[in-house]
């Protein structure tokens, strides 16, 4: 998977801190979202996954003000989404948020043309005649120029897709949020579409894309699944993609967060091993001691890459030194006991880290045995 490095220059273009929704009914409360906190940079292309009924649609449409939180905030750009009036909201939407649909919904009685216009006339965007050279312009984006006069019904849903997409671009908007775009269409068309939602990237869009499709979550820079209505560590789900849902979820929660100055040790060889870690940001080097006793490193590891298990689960000393490498590094820690109790209760997850782990220390000592003493 593509990893895009979000902890640069950029501010993040979506905020979202400490919100919970909570629906209310006569059978009780229910609470969807718990509790979420996550940014979303400019560029990046988000892929929202997670089981049925977990929360996604919910979260996205809070970044639009479709839906508003019970509590917490949401701002996009410098706008404080969740506490705009519902006739600011509906000015605002239109002209910085394009939203796409898992059915489309093109109004039925307007031509294509007059559906992509819709947004620039609702907002008053662009001069009359440009809106029609624009409107024009997307739709030849979108290769459906020729059928610009045509009612959606005349045209195939990856068609009206495509058209939707156009309307979504209407006003020219920072951020695109999509909700199952591709889950009506079959998968030569998804990936028409993909490529289109790419295609944009390019040019600078963020777009937070809420998918069941495990193939295009791959192809996402950035993935964020939600579990039981809170966000799971994207690096716990990076490097243990076996475990079940709900025990990355609680992995999240056990995990301890450490940085690293450039060239600090994190575990020394021969010393005990007590922690497994992940890589958050930065790299880690690995480092063997030849038997003339000189360190060589054999290789980084980045952002998703864990170490520390092989002590754990061999219940031995470390086999290499790992220290924080020119950049710096953050890393997640989880303790003995709950790494244990975490392989105990996920034999998968245990099979492909012995599995990993012995591939990755042949690996290891023949890069420290090929370099020349
Ligand atoms: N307006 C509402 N009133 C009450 N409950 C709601 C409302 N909207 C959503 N829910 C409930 O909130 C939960 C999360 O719904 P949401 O649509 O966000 O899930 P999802 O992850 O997008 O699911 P799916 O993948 O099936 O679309 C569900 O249990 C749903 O029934």
């Amino acid at each position: 998977m593509p990893v895009v490095q979000t902890t640069g220059e950029s501010q993040p273009i979506v905020r979202i801190r400490d919100l919970v929704k909570t629906y209310s009914s006569t059978a009780g409360d229910f609470t969807v979202l718990k509790n979420i906190h996550v940014d979303f940079y400019p560029g990046e292309f988000v892929g929202v996954i997670g089981k049925s009924g977990s929360g996604k649609s919910t979260l996205i449409n809070m970044i639009t003000g479709i839906d508003r939180p019970t509590q917490g905030e949401v701002y996009v750009g410098n706008v404080a989404v969740h506490s705009m009036s519902e006739n600011e909201m509906a000015i605002w939407r239109g002209r910085n948020m394009g939203i796409v649909f898992q059915f489309f919904q093109l109004l039925p009685m307007l031509s294509l043309l007059e559906n992509v216009m819709l947004p620039m006339d609702f907002c008053n965007m662009y001069s009359v005649p440009e809106r029609y050279e624009r409107a024009m312009y997307l739709l030849r984006m979108v290769e459906m120029q020729d059928h610009a006069n045509k009612l959606p019904s005349a045209i195939s849903g990856g068609q009206q897709q495509r058209v939707a997409i156009a309307r979504a671009l209407a006003n020219d908007p920072p951020v695109i949020v999509a909700d199952e775009p591709t889950g009506n269409l079959d998968s030569k068309t998804a990936e028409a579409v993909f490529a289109m939602f790419e295609q944009l990237i390019d040019r600078g869009k963020t777009i937070v894309m809420v998918t069941h499709d495990s193939s295009l979550a791959k192809r996402v820079t950035r993935t964020v699944l939600i579990a039981d209505g809170e966000v799971v560590n994207e690096y716990v789900f990076r490097a243990m993609p076996t475990l079940t849902h709900q025990q990355m979820l609680h992995v999240t929660k056990e995990l301890v967060p450490m940085t690293f100055e450039p060239g600090q040790v994190i575990m020394r060889e021969s010393d005990p091993g007590d922690h497994f870690y992940i890589v958050t940001e930065g790299e880690v080097e690995i480092a063997l001691k030849r038997p003339d006793g000189v360190d060589v490193v054999v290789t980084r590891l980045g952002p998703g890459k864990y170490f520390g298990e092989i002590e754990l689960m061999q219940d031995r000393s470390a086999v290499a030194t790992v220290r924080a490498a020119a950049s710096g590094v953050k890393v997640a820690a989880l303790d003995h006991a709950d790494f244990d109790a975490l392989l105990a209760e996920s034999e998968q997850t245990r099979n492909a880290m012995e599995y990993n782990a012995s591939k990755h220390l042949n690996e290891n000592v023949s890069a420290r045995d090929g370099e020349k003493l």
